[in-house]
C-alpha cells in the first residue's frame, strides 16, 4: 500500500467532510426555521419524513446501499427534529428491548427513550402528554399478533402515525465463554417460542427455560448468574456485557416484528399508505364476508385480517383490518362509509406512511 496514495485519499475526506458539516448545519438551520413556523407544536411529521426518505433512496447514485443512505437520513432527520423540540418515545422496557430498537430505528438517537414497565403504561404516559409518542409490538411474523396493543388500540384515544419493521434476531447469551454448565435459560415468551428447535437441537433437556417480562429483563439476569443464559438481542447483549455464544438462532430466518407508532398526532398522506381499522360483525354465517364486500367493490387492497374476542360483551367478535391507501383519500374515504353502513362499529385507528426503512 503507498502511503502517499493513502493520505491524499484522507485528504480528500478531510475536504469533503468539512463540505458535508456545512451543508448538514445549513439543512438544520432551515428545520429550526421549519420548527419556529410550527410555534412548537407538531413538529415531527411522518408524511415528511418518509417522502424525504423515499427521494434519498430513489436519487442514490451508489456505491452506498439504499438501506445505508436511509439510515443516515433517518438521523439528519432526528438530529434535525431535536433543533426543532426533542420528542419522547415510550416503549416496553427495560432499555434494550426490541421495542427500544424498533423506537431509534423509527425516530432516530436524537429522541428521548422512555422505558415503561408494561404495553398498558407506555399508552398511558402518551395520553397522560408525558411522552409524545409511544412505538408497540403489534404482530411478530412466528408468533402472530400482539393482543395487548391490539386490545389498547380499541379505547384510546391515540392514532396510528407510523409503522416500524424490525428484523428480529435473537442470540444466546451468557456471562461465561461457553455453552458448558448452563442450567437455565432466561428470555420472554414469545421468544422462547421463536426459538424453541433451536433450543431442542442445542441444550440438553434438563436446562429450565423461564420466560421473564422481557428480554432485557432476561440478559440483565444472566448477567447476574454464570449458570444462567438469556435469549435476546444485540442491544440486551451490549447493554449487560454478555457473550453471544451463538447467534441467529431464531427458527425462522426471516423473524420480523411489526410495531406501531402512536400519539395525538394525525399524519398527512404521504403517496404510500396504510389506514388501520377496528370493526365489529355479527356472529352469523357470512357477516365478515358481507361486512368486507366494500373492499373488493371498490378495489381497495386489505394488508392485514386479524380477528379478536371482543372485550366489551357488546359484539362478538372485533377485526383489525389495514387497507391500503390514506384515510383522507377519496377512494378510501368512500370506502370506510360503506363499511360504517355495514358494521356495528367502526374505528379508523390511524393513516400512516408505509414502513420506508
Ligand atoms: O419538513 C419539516 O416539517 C421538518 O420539520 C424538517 C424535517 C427534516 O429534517 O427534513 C424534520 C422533522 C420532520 O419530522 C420532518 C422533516
Amino acid at each position: 500500500m503507498s502511503d502517499s496514495l493513502l493520505q491524499s485519499h484522507r485528504d480528500a475526506i478531510d475536504a469533503i467532510d468539512v463540505e458535508i458539516l456545512t451543508l448538514l448545519n445549513r439543512r438544520a438551520e432551515h428545520a429550526r426555521k421549519i420548527g419556529e413556523l410550527k410555534g412548537g407544536g407538531l413538529v415531527y411529521r411522518p408524511e415528511r419524513e418518509a417522502q424525504v426518505m423515499a427521494r434519498v433512496k430513489a436519487l442514490n447514485p451508489g456505491p452506498l446501499s439504499d438501506e445505508s443512505v436511509a439510515k443516515l437520513f433517518r438521523e439528519i432527520m432526528s438530529a434535525c427534529l431535536s433543533l426543532e423540540r426533542p420528542l419522547t418515545i415510550a416503549y416496553l422496557g427495560p432499555e434494550g428491548t426490541f421495542s427500544q430498537a424498533a423506537a431509534v430505528k423509527h425516530f432516530g438517537h436524537a429522541a428521548v427513550t422512555l422505558p415503561c414497565a408494561s404495553i398498558d403504561e407506555a399508552f398511558r404516559v402518551v395520553e397522560a402528554r408525558s411522552a409524545d409518542y409511544v412505538v408497540a409490538p403489534v404482530e411478530n411474523s412466528t408468533e402472530g399478533a400482539v393482543g395487548r396493543t391490539l386490545d389498547l388500540m380499541v379505547g384510546s384515544p391515540l392514532s396510528v402515525c407510523g409503522e416500524v419493521v424490525l428484523r428480529i434476531h435473537h442470540h444466546l447469551l451468557r456471562n461465561g465463554a461457553d455453552m458448558a454448565g448452563i442450567r437455565r435459560v432466561y428470555s420472554h415468551a414469545q421468544s422462547l417460542a421463536q426459538c424453541h428447535e433451536w433450543l431442542n437441537r442445542h441444550l440438553p433437556a434438563e436446562v429450565e427455560r423461564v420466560s421473564v417480562a422481557s428480554n432485557a429483563e432476561a440478559a440483565r439476569l444472566a448477567s447476574l448468574d454464570p449458570q444462567c443464559a438469556a435469549i435476546a438481542g444485540d442491544a440486551a447483549a451490549e447493554r449487560f456485557g454478555l457473550v453471544k455464544l451463538a447467534e441467529n438462532i431464531e427458527d425462522e430466518p426471516n423473524n420480523t416484528t411489526r410495531f406501531l407508532v402512536l400519539g395525538y398526532h394525525k399524519s398527512a398522506a404521504s403517496g404510500r399508505d396504510k389506514t388501520s381499522l377496528v370493526m365489529s360483525a355479527q356472529n352469523k354465517p357470512g357477516a365478515v364476508h358481507t361486512l368486507l364486500s366494500p373492499l373488493a367493490e371498490f378495489g381497495v387492497s386489505m394488508t392485514k385480517f386479524e380477528s379478536r374476542p371482543s372485550r366489551t360483551g357488546l359484539w362478538e367478535y372485533v377485526f383489525f383490518v389495514d387497507i391500503e391507501g390514506h384515510c383522507d383519500e377519496a377512494t378510501v374515504n368512500r370506502v370506510i362509509d360503506a363499511l360504517r353502513a355495514k358494521a356495528a362499529f367502526v374505528k379508523v385507528l390511524g393513516a400512516y406512511p408505509v414502513a420506508v426503512l
